[in-house]
């Protein structure tokens, strides 16, 4: 995979690293070079003109990066001051550390050192990358929250990360979970080789700025080492060092092609069905039903009660209806084996949704269940039992929080005792892992920064934090149907719930702000377009 379509786990980039240092073709310092040179030069892309510069080495190899991008700096003409520990890093921060030092000296790393100097116009965060395992305390954390002073954040450029963001989770150790105030903002975060879960989860995109990958020559041994499952990565919403940037993440690509083909009639692009609530209710499950079409359904059938029928007899004629009253009616139509695709919970009512669960369930149907049919799940937990792995749950923090209680309350609480803490926090991504291994069924866990996962541990991470504007009443009704249209089309329940996610994603960004969720169906087929889909 080319750099920055898959994401790694801190746990899977030390695998690589590990990996490429014992094949003997390449040292850890060689590594190091490469990684301080890269920052080196996004900071002249971005600051063409030397200026001042002062770089905080941290006590790791993250801290060896600093200490190259001090001289490389230095040898374009920059003025550099460097703040340093005293203890002794590794072998190759060492040797970056006196490399350094026959240039110039090193100033404590206290915030007293960093406020002495004159104004620099940029502040390299070298302190923390992906070896931090405890909040950070005593001076380091006052050096912290003294960055975090807005007036750094237009000058302050993160080497990996911004110091005390965990890597795979986002949150900010030492932070109450879910704030960032006073942490180190950056304007700029130049990563290595792949982005890890927490640049794009929780804090980390606010944290990070702009979020550059560089290659760093490590392709080789990241394809090489097959220990853990990767993580796809929906939407580059980061910047690749080479410009180069996936439009269509290959992660979702080859699920649709499968899903289409050249000469099939509507029946082979799959029936999805769309199950609507009691009069008054309808406008829900018609956004899905607009949205299952929109996906390449063949056929979609909107299905509310009797009573409801007329309110549902307006465009788009595309639409079938057919009234559905109760579980007897659901169990006959299902027998119709071409019904490949269900939406149950948009608008529905949490009783009905539970009365049709069960026949649902039963039919083993792939489906999506969300809003009131994730309700009806958390108040008739026994149903849960029946869940598959064609299920796709799209619960919001609220909805999540009502079926695993105990997941969100370790999300919540970060569970671990901040100071016994060692290791990466709980994140979104171990909890809907856990989630989706427990409900036996896809989760995905909507947010800015979704997460969907399958039962068996692999998982995808969408970044929307560039769209604000997509939080509003009935997208995720569209999201909804867009789910349900691709596993009517016969996609595979992870990747029909990745493609929507990125297609409803990618909608929002060409709609812009002012986009309402009627919109969004209506501006799939240029997305598609657009995407060669
Ligand atoms: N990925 C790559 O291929 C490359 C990465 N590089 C850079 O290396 C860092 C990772 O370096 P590492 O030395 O593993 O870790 P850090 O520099 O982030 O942290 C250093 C040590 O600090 C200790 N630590 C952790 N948390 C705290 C804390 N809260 N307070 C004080 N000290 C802390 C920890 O050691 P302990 O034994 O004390 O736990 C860390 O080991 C990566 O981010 C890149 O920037 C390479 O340069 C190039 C290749
Ligand atoms: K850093």
């Amino acid at each position: 995979m080319p750099i920055g379509t898959e994401i790694l786990t801190t746990a899977q980039m030390r695998a690589t690293e590990s990996a490429a240092m014992a094949s003997g073709r390449v040292s850890g310092a060689a590594l190091m070079e490469r990684a301080g040179r890269a920052v080196a030069g996004q900071i002249r892309l971005r600051w063409p003109r030397p200026g001042r510069v002062t770089v905080l080495c941290g006590p790791g190899n993250n801290g060896g990066d600093g200490y190259v991008i001090a001289r490389r700096l230095h040898q374009a003409g920059w003025r550099v001051r460097v703040l340093g520990l005293d203890n002794a890093p590794g072998p190759d921060a060492e040797a970056m550390r006196r490399q350094w030092l026959a240039i110039g000296p090193i100033l404590p790393l206290t915030e007293q050192a960093l406020r002495d100097g004159p104004d620099s116009d940029v502040h390299v965060d070298a302190i923390f990358g992906t070896g931090l395992t405890r909040p950070p305390e005593g001076e380091i954390a006052t050096i912290l929250r003294h960055l975090g002073d807005s007036r750094f954040r237009d000058g302050l450029v993160a080497v990996d990360c911004p110091s005390g963001l965990c890597m795979d989770s986002g949150a900010m150790l030492g932070w109450p979970r879910g704030t960032a105030e006073h942490a180190p903002a950056a304007r700029l975060t130049v990563a290595f080789d792949s982005p890890k879960p927490g640049h794009l989860l929780e804090q980390g995109p606010i944290l990070c700025g702009q979020l550059v990958i560089a290659d760093i020559g490590l392709r080789e041994w990241r394809e090489g080492q097959g220990a853990g499952i990767r993580l796809g990565c929906l939407w580059p919403a980061f910047d690749i060092a080479d410009g180069r940037c996936q439009p269509v993440p290959a992660v979702v690509r080859a699920g649709l092609d499968k899903g289409r083909t050249r000469h099939g009639h509507k029946f082979s692009h799959g029936h999805a069905l769309v199950i609507a609530g009691g009069p008054g209710r309808g406008g829900a499950a018609r956004l899905s039903a607009r949205a299952a079409l929109r996906a390449g359904a063949g056929l979609v059938t909107l299905c509310p009660p009797d009573a409801a029928m007329a309110e549902h007899a307006q465009p788009p004629d595309a639409l079938m209806r057919r009234p559905m009253d109760g579980a007897e009616d659901l169990t006959a139509l299902l027998t119709d084996r071409r019904i490949s695709g269900l939406c149950l919970g948009p608008g529905c009512g949490i009783d009905r949704a539970a009365v049709l669960l069960p026949a649902l369930l039963a039919s083993r149907r792939p489906c999506v269940l969300d809003a009131d049919a994730l309700t009806a799940l958390a108040t008739h937990p026994a149903l849960a039992g029946a869940l598959h792995e064609a299920c796709v749950l799209t619960p919001h923090a609220g909805e999540f929080g009502r079926l695993f209680p105990d997941i969100a309350e370790r999300l919540q609480s970060g569970s671990d005792d901040p100071a016994a803490m060692r290791g990466p926090a709980f994140s979104r991504l171990d909890a809907a892992r856990e989630a989706a291994a427990r409900a036996g069924a896809i989760v995905l866990l909507k947010g800015p920064d979704t997460v969907i996962a399958a039962p068996d541990g692999r998982a995808m991470i969408h970044s929307a934090f560039d769209l604000p504007w997509l939080a509003t009443a009935g997208a995720g009704d569209v999201l909804a149907g867009l789910v349900a249209g691709l596993l009517a089309r016969g996609l595979p329940a992870l990747r029909a719930t990745g493609l929507a996610t990125w297609l409803h994603g990618q909608a929002a960004r060409r709609l812009g702000p002012g986009l309402t969720a009627d919109d969004l169906p209506e501006a799939l087929p240029a997305v598609l377009r657009q995407s060669g889909l």
